[in-house]
């Protein structure tokens, strides 16, 4: 096998270990945090952070909302599950290879985790899903992968791993099933914890109004940035995914664009003219809203690791 000077995996383990407590070195639950969903790291006790900037080959979240370590610790009751949490991912668009987006999945696989909890910021498609529902990611449709930037391209990092990886399956039904028993626990409801379709775009821009439009007629419920590369690194690493999506915002979809040839012959004809109101998503909304559901969020998560106890 080859060793990859730009994926120092013996060094990165190396460097959590020397740091991190022998009971907390080998976790069993993975957690991803996405856009403003750092928060869930209020629900890990005997916490241990290491910056990203110890670990060799970790490149520095620069994304607002999106802090640089891994946090290792116990969650759930009783003794607790050991976990390792990302509070902060990588993107694409920083200018992140795809293979150091998804080494931190890599790096987590070896330490030995099993299970893998995504979770993400994302734009709502589907007009049945209010701001603030949560959904369970059943699928996803990547037109990257689709056209050559699918994470899993070039050298296999293990001897172990699969060339082609299949993706029937990529999300796993038995820890949906644990989120929805999850979710009756808690008392939510349907309309606040569904299932879904995400849609990966590279962004950084957000979708224009006839791309919503395409994503939402090709079968997508939800919109984002990220997830995929790591889903498919998690499923060639053999754990078990599970990915989140808070929907932060709706995609703007009109059924029809302003008028504007209409509105210069109405001024024309000495009439006033009203102008619909603007309708623009930002990144501080995304996080707003993260901020706001984030906890409802982080109880899901925590019950579905307790239940992996
Ligand atoms: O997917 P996460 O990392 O949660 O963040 C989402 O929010 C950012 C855009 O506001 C993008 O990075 C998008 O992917
Ligand atoms: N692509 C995309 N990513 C997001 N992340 C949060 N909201 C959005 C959105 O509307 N579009």
């Amino acid at each position: 096998m080859h060793d990859f000077p730009d994926l120092p995996f013996d060094a990165a383990i190396e460097a959590i270990k020397a740091t991190v407590p022998s009971h907390l070195q080998s976790p069993r639950v993975g957690i991803v945090c996405g856009s403003g969903l750092s928060g869930l790291v209020d629900s890990i006790r005997d916490l241990h952070l290491v910056p990203y900037n110890t670990i060799p080959g970790f490149a520095e979240s620069t994304v607002p909302g999106h802090k640089s370590s891994l946090a290792f610790g116990l969650m759930g009751s009783g003794e607790g599950v050991p976990v390792v949490a990302m509070l902060g991912r990588f993107h694409p668009y920083e200018g992140h290879d795809l293979r150091v987006v998804v080494y931190p999945i890599r790096v987590m696989a070896r330490l030995g985790i099993t299970n893998l909890i995504l979770t993400n910021a994302a734009g709502g498609l589907n007009p049945n899903l209010a701001v603030g529902t949560i959904v369970a990611l059943h699928d996803h449709l990547a037109l990257p992968n689709m056209t050559g930037m699918n994470a899993l391209l070039g050298p296999l990092t293990s001897s172990s791993h699969a060339r082609f990886v299949p993706l029937s399956d990529a999300y796993s039904p038995a820890l949906r099933r644990l989120l929805f028993l999850g979710a009756h626990h808690l008392g939510l409801s349907a309309d606040e914890v569904t299932e879904g379709t995400y849609a990966w775009v590279s962004g950084p821009t957000y979708e224009s109004p006839a791309e919503g439009r395409f994503l939402r007629l090709v079968g997508a419920d939800v919109v984002g940035m990220s997830t995929v590369p790591e889903v498919l690194a998690a499923r060639q690493e053999g754990l078990n995914v599970m990915a989140l999506s808070l929907v932060t915002n709706a995609v703007v979809i009109p059924e029809t664009y302003r008028d504007i040839r209409a509105e210069v012959a109405t001024e024309l004809a000495g009439k006033p003219v009203e102008l619909p109101p603007a309708q623009v998503v930002s990144h501080e909304e995304v996080l707003e809203i993260g901020k706001a559901k984030g906890q409802v969020m982080m109880k899901l998560v925590e019950y579905v690791v307790s239940a992996l106890s």
